[in-house]
């Protein structure tokens, strides 16, 4: 059994975390994140300089190839400095690339990806529904009508981030109502962002500010039959292995601010005096970074294991679960030790640990509650449904 990375993805690794420390180190980020209505074009455009968005496109449509390790491995490098404005990257890489790339047809991965890959396409999500949250397909309101030549969409989306900067939106919307389950007559949109019909609006919120999460409020929207993708009626099941994806990616995320929480831990540990001493000495700190590497080591192994799976194309959807459930929990414990460590400087904005916190937080409740996973996790076990 062999624990170690790739020579290549190791190399990879390397490569990016030189490019984290000169191109978007810590100090930088904070900035970017703090600037709640501007969103950081000038860190799309590093990416767009580095390659990153062609990570995880086939080389034929002018991407950078890499399967689901290689992607783990920016988002965790990336998250590291970035925290949760790694997803500036992973949103269109996710519901973009990956999306074309896994259930857009020939046509539509000749005209898309290769424009992502060169950093010209931002794609967005527009998947939960304000009355819904975690229960996406029992609040799924927003509708397609068949038309002439295409459909009409009607409904209204929540948490959509970038939408405001985006050129096309992933977006579910159900199109048959006579169905046996509602996972059944469900279909996948790329739909235009900045046509008429489709009002966006940036909501505030507590972390990853700069990113602008959006409520998008769709009326009478046109888009043709050239922009649905897959089997109309199909999305959930083209849809279960990106979700399982997205939530993969979450892993990545969360290990990255454990690994930035841990860095700037030990390094305040090892300046700063109190009492005579480093602080460095003191037991109960101590204490606190042994927990924060072990989660590091748990959550580095479990990530390894279910991107592996993934790219072996094997069922993940436990595991993928268990992943995003560990790593957020840990990773916001990690963030709230690091300002523990940190004392005052912890809680200041002239540091990184308030924003690891407030990131890292957002992932315990999305893509999925961490309780609607555990209960996932439970019935996979073989215990009856709870909900
Ligand atoms: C929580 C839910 C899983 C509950 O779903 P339902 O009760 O509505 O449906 P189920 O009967 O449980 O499942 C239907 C069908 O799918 C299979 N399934 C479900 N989950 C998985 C999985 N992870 N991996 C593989 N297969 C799965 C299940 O076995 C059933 O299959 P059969 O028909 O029996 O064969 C669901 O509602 C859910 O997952 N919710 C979370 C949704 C989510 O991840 N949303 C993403 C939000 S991201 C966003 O909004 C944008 C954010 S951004 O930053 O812009």
């Amino acid at each position: 059994m062999d624990f170690e990375l790739s020579e290549e993805n190791r190399a990879f690794r390397d490569m990016v975390r030189r490019w984290v420390d000169t191109e978007a180190p810590k100090a930088w980020a904070r900035e970017l994140e703090r600037n709640e209505h501007d969103y950081p074009f000038a860190l799309w455009d590093k990416f767009t300089a580095a390659g990153f968005h062609g990570i995880g496109i086939d080389e034929a449509y002018g991407g950078q190839g890499g399967d689901v390790m290689t992607q783990m491995i920016l988002g965790r490098e990336l998250a590291r400095s970035l925290g949760g404005l790694a997803w500036i990257w992973g949103l269109t890489s996710f519901a973009g690339g990956k999306s074309i790339g896994v259930y857009g047809n020939e046509e539509q991965k000749k005209r898309f990806l290769p424009a992502m890959a060169r950093g010209e396409l931002r794609a967005s999500i527009g998947f939960t529904e304000p009355n819904g949250g975690t229960d996406v397909l029992g609040a799924l309101s927003t509708t397609a009508e068949r038309v002439d030549g295409g459909w009409v969409i009607n409904g209204e989306k929540i948490w959509c981030s970038s939408s405001h900067v985006a050129d096309y939106i992933l977006l579910l919307a159900r199109t048959d109502k006579n169905v046996e389950k509602r996972h059944h007559g469900v279909t996948l949109f790329f739909v235009p962002a900045k046509q008429k019909g489709l009002t966006v609006t940036p909501l505030p919120k507590l972390g990853m500010r700069s990113i602008g999460s959006c409520l998008v409020h769709i009326d009478n929207v046109f888009v043709p039959d050239d922009l649905v993708l897959g089997e109309p009626g199909r999305a959930w099941y083209m849809l279960l292995p990106t979700l399982n994806n997205e939530r993969i990616m979450v892993g990545a995320f969360c290990l990255g601010v454990i690994d930035g929480v841990l860095e700037d831990a030990l390094d305040y540990m090892k300046q700063r005096k109190a009492f005579g001493k480093t602080i460095g000495s003191f037991q109960a700190l101590q204490h606190y970074v042994a927990d924060i590497a072990t989660w590091q080591k748990a959550i580095e192994l479990m990530l390894h294991n279910t991107a592996w799976l993934q790219s072996q194309g094997k069922d993940c959807g436990m595991e993928s679960s268990m992943l995003k459930v560990m790593a957020s929990d840990y990773a916001v414990q990690a963030a709230d030790l690091g300002i523990q460590i940190l004392g005052g400087m912890g809680y200041s904005a002239e540091t990184d640990m308030q924003r690891y916190w407030r990131d890292a937080r957002l992932w315990k409740i999305g893509p999925i509650t961490n309780e609607m996973a555990r209960n996932g996790i439970a019935e996979r076990l073989g215990l009856p449904r709870s909900f």
